[in-house]
C-alpha cells in the first residue's frame, strides 16, 4: 500500500503534524466529543476522587487506534488538576526506568503508559505493588552487597492505553479499578469533530460535505482529521471559499476511500478472502501472508472496523466475508449451499 494511505490509519503522527494535533486536542470533558458512556462514567469517578481528595483509581482505556485514548488521558489529568507524565510500554526497558518515572510524580499525578500491552514482564511485575499499595521493592547492588530496598511512592493514577486488551495479563488487568472500552464514533459526533477541527484550521466546510467526510472516516477522529486536511488541500487548489460536497467526493475518490470509508487495504483484505478463499473462512495468519500486511495491524486496525460494519464475521475456523462484502466490491454474493 502507498505511504499516503498508510498514514490515514496508522497510529503514529509525523513530527510536523504534532503541533496541529495538539491544537486539535480537546482539553476538558465538555470539549471531548462523543464516547458519552465513557465520559459520563469518568466524570462521576473524577468528581468523587476530587471530593475525597484522593488520587483517581487506575484507568485502562482500550479500543482501536485513533479513537482518542491519549487525548482522553490528558483530559482526565486536566480535570483532576494534576500533572501527567507520558510514556509507553516499549520505552520502559528496566524496572529501574519505572522507578525513576514514578519517583518524579507528585501525589495524585497521572502516569500515562501507552501501548501498555507491550510492557516487559519484569517491569509489569514491579507495577503490581506500585499500583496496589504504592510501593516498589527493588534489588540494588551486586554479589554480596545485593539487598532489597523498599521504596514508598506517592499515591498516583496509572492510565494505561491499549489497542489489545486481550493481550494484557490477568493480574495487570485486574489492578485497574476503571476499565473503559472506546467505541467507534457515530456520524453525528464525527461531524462535530470535523466542524471543530475546521475551525481550528480556519477553514469553512459546507455541512453536507462535513457529513460526507464523517461518513467515510471509519468512525475514527484521527482519520476524520486527516481526511479533512487532504480535502482542504483540494478545495484550496480549486479556490473554494468553503469546502464543497463535490470537492469532498472528488478528493475522497482520489484517496481511494469508498462510500463506506473503506480504503485500499480494507478492500484488498475482502478481495483476497473472496478470490483466494471463496469468501472464507480463512485463518488470520494465512490472510496476513497473502496481503503482505502484519498480522497485528490487520487485527488492530482493519479487522475491528470490517467486523463492526458487517463486512466480515468471525467463525471458529477463521474470518469469513458476508454478502455485504461482495456487494461492496461490485460482485454478486456466492450462492449459499
Ligand atoms: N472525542 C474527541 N473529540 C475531538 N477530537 C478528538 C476526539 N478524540 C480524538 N480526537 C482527535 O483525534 C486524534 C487522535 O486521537 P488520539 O491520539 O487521542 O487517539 P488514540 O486513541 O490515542 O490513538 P492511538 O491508539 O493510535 O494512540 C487527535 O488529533 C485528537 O485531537
Ligand atoms: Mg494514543
Amino acid at each position: 500500500m502507498s505511504e499516503e494511505e498508510q498514514r490515514l490509519v496508522d497510529s503514529q503522527s509525523s513530527e510536523d503534524e504534532e503541533e496541529v494535533e495538539l491544537s486539535l486536542r480537546p482539553q476538558s470533558l465538555v470539549q471531548y466529543i462523543g464516547q458519552d458512556k465513557v465520559k459520563d462514567e469518568m466524570s462521576v469517578y473524577i468528581e468523587a476522587a476530587k471530593k475525597r481528595d484522593e488520587a483517581l483509581d487506575h484507568v485502562l482505556l482500550y479500543g482501536p487506534p485513533g479513537l482518542g485514548k491519549t487525548t482522553l488521558a490528558f483530559v482526565i489529568a486536566n480535570e483532576m488538576g494534576v500533572h501527567l507524565k507520558s510514556t509507553s510500554g516499549p520505552a520502559i526497558e528496566k524496572a529501574g526506568d519505572l522507578v525513576a518515572l514514578l519517583s518524579e510524580l507528585d501525589p495524585g499525578d497521572v502516569l500515562f503508559i501507552d501501548e501498555i500491552h507491550r510492557l516487559a514482564k519484569p517491569v509489569e511485575e514491579v507495577l503490581y505493588s506500585a499500583m496496589e499499595d504504592y510501593y516498589i521493592d527493588i534489588v540494588v547492588g551486586q554479589g554480596q552487597t545485593t539487598h532489597a530496598v523498599h521504596v514508598p511512592l506517592p499515591p498516583f493514577t496509572l492510565i494505561g492505553a491499549t489497542t489489545r486488551a486481550g493481550q494484557l495479563s490477568a493480574p495487570l488487568r485486574d489492578r485497574f479499578g476503571i476499565v473503559e472500552h472506546m467505541q467507534y464514533y457515530n456520524i453525528i459526533d464525527l461531524e462535530k469533530i470535523i466542524l471543530r477541527s475546521s475551525d481550528v484550521f480556519n477553514t469553512k466546510i459546507n455541512s453536507e460535505a462535513a457529513i460526507e467526510l464523517a461518513r467515510r472516516s471509519r468512525g475514527t477522529p484521527r482519520v476524520a482529521n486527516r481526511l479533512l486536511k487532504r480535502v482542504r488541500d483540494f478545495a484550496e487548489v480549486k479556490g473554494e471559499e468553503e469546502i464543497s460536497l463535490a470537492t469532498t467526493k472528488h478528493a475522497l475518490s482520489q484517496l481511494e476511500v469508498d462510500n463506506e470509508g473503506l480504503d485500499q487495504t480494507d478492500r484488498k483484505i475482502l478481495r483476497v478472502m473472496i478470490e483466494n478463499y471463496d469468501g472464507g473462512p480463512v485463518g488470520i495468519k494465512t490472510l496476513a501472508a497473502n496481503i503482505g500486511e502484519d498480522r497485528d495491524t490487520i487485527e488492530e486496525v482493519y479487522e475491528p472496523y470490517l467486523l463492526q460494519k458487517g463486512f466480515i464475521i468471525r467463525t471458529q475456523r477463521g474470518r469469513a466475508v458476508t454478502d455485504k462484502a461482495y456487494l461492496q466490491l461490485g460482485l454478486s454474493p456466492r450462492k449459499s449451499e
